[in-house]
């Protein structure tokens, strides 16, 4: 009897585990981010910025919360560790993919104060966070690699469907006059622009859901740049015929500020 009432109990009194996936392009800050979401549910200082190096096996964190516990997984970027990412795919429930904000500077720029006279290059250069964008192409490429290698995880048969937080970060280091000067104001933690560029682009993929021949691309892409080997990922029935809504959503963050 005791048993099963205990049983019972531990039963009733079960959280829910989710587990968290935090992926992105090298150096963009997802370890500075787990860091920073540490210290202000530990309560404890975050590491100084120098201490966090390059991530080349995994960073882990669990969160117990009143109704869940959520564990997270922070993944290192580079190309030559993006072959792991695919092991957890699996077993996530969540995605949480980080870009460097910094890299929409020249499009809030001319959308929103074309007076403003230096490149953005030049800013990142200047600035603290140390990118290494050689110039205003390089930094649309870095932004298009960086959709096209999260349009590829989305497509993934494991993660299709799970919700996908963008963290625009590094919004103190930006140089848009509508993200830098007063972060964390609501317009910085709302970056308007990244996320009607993310719009456009996440309806061409959710087209892509019926046009097998896009989506065989981006499984080919994901397949050469490393972090997918299945072979034959989509079912292509379900993908003509399933409703592929993604549920997703652009929050500007800086791990060393605000
Ligand atoms: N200005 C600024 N710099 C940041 C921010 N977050 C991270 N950085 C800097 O960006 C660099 C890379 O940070 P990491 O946290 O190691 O980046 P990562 O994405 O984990 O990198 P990998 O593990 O190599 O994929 C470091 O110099 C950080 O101090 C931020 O919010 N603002
Ligand atoms: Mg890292």
């Amino acid at each position: 009897m005791y048993h099963l009432l205990s049983g019972l109990y531990a039963e009733w009194t079960r959280k829910e585990q989710f587990n968290i996936l935090i992926l992105g392009l090298q150096s963009v800050g997802k370890t500075s981010v787990l860091e920073k979401v540490k210290s202000i549910y530990l309560r404890t200082p975050p590491p100084s910025p120098q201490r966090i190096t390059p991530t080349v096996g995994q960073n882990v964190f669990n969160l117990s919360l009143p109704s869940s516990n959520l564990h997270f997984w922070d993944l290192g970027g580079s190309k030559s560790v993006r072959s792991l990412w695919q092991k957890y795919f699996e077993e996530s429930h969540a995605l949480v993919w980080v870009v460097d904000a910094r890299l929409w500077d020249d499009l809030a720029r001319g959308d929103e104060n074309p007076t403003i006279g230096y490149s953005a290059y030049d800013k990142i250069k200047k600035g603290k966070g140390k990118a290494n964008y050689d110039d205003d192409q390089a930094m649309s490429e870095q932004r298009e690699e960086s959709w096209t290698t999260l349009a590829g995880l989305m497509a993934h048969p494991s993660l299709e469907g799970l919700p996908v937080l963008i963290l625009a970060n590094k919004v103190d280091d930006a140089s848009s006059s509508s993200l830098s000067t007063s972060f964390p104001a609501d317009h910085a933690r709302n970056p308007k622009h990244i996320k009607s560029w993310f719009q456009a682009r996440m309806e061409g993929l959710v087209e892509k859901d019926i046009d097998i021949d896009s989506r065989d691309d981006i499984s080919r892409r994901a397949r050469r740049n490393g972090y997918w080997t299945t072979s034959s990922p989509l079912d292509k029935e379900e993908n003509l015929n399933g409703d592929k809504g993604y549920e997703w959503e652009v929050i500007g963050t800086s791990a060393i500020d605000g």
